[in-house]
């Protein structure tokens, strides 16, 4: 038995989880939800785990989410999935057709989220937004607000990841690195690399959780 799957958007994340941490299965899988829950299944289909965890660097919702802080999921949503409509955005859920996709675990993500709070991090709970495009107005960013009011995070590949460990009948958790607030766009005033190094702490954490009877 394996123990936990982590699936990565790009190399440098993986790089950056593994940067202290010995074996640590980590998968990249490319941006976005479609290849992350293409990349995730076609190992999930394969080889068993104990757990799948999305993880990546992402964007904050101010002030839940700080730079430099942890996300840790309380609930994904895929937030751009649904229809358009002159009365605004019709999410999936009241179309009446969304797949059926599994919640992250909470023992598994209050376990970590207590993990990552004891090696030193600034952990926050809360939904994290799967979406196609990464956000760039303030408009779009009190939209999501709006519909989601417990979001904390950002980034793009968390509800693939999902649907692929429910597919498989795994648990499930994401972990987003703060890099950047979601808001205007600002390519100068994201802090990648401080978030690169959180997710070395990150990975040295999910090894040490990992461990045979450690959880
Ligand atoms: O525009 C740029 O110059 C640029 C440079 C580096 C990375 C990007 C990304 O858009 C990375 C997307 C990648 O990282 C996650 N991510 C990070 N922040 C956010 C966000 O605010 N909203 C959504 N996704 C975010 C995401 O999961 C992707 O894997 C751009």
């Amino acid at each position: 038995m394996y123990e936990f799957l982590l699936a990565t958007a790009v190399a440098a994340e993986r790089d950056a989880l593994q940067r202290h941490a010995d074996g640590l299965t980590v998968i990249v899988t490319g941006a976005g939800p479609a290849a992350a829950a293409t990349g995730a299944a076609w190992v999930l289909a394969s080889e068993p785990y104990k757990l799948a965890v999305s993880v990546g660097i992402g964007g904050g919702f101010a002030p839940r989410a700080p730079l430099g802080s942890v996300v840790v999921s309380t609930r994904v949503v895929a937030a751009d999935l649904g229809a358009d409509s002159p009365e605004g955005f019709l999410p999936i859920e009241e179309l009446g057709f969304a797949p059926h996709v599994e919640q992250p675990d909470e023992p598994w993500a209050e376990r970590i989220g207590t993990a990552l709070g004891e090696a030193g991090l600034h952990v926050v709970t809360g939904a994290v937004l799967t979406v196609a495009t990464v956000t760039g107005t303030a408009e779009r960013t009190a939209e999501l607000l709006a519909r989601h009011p417990d979001a904390a995070a950002e980034g793009m590949e968390g509800y693939g990841v999902a649907t692929a460990a429910t597919m498989a009948e795994l648990p499930f958790v994401e972990i987003r690195a703060i890099s950047n607030v979601v808001g205007p766009r600002d390519r100068e005033s994201w802090r990648i690399g401080e978030a690169m190094d959180v997710l070395a702490t990150v990975g040295e954490t999910l090894a040490a959780l990992q461990a045979p009877g450690v959880a």
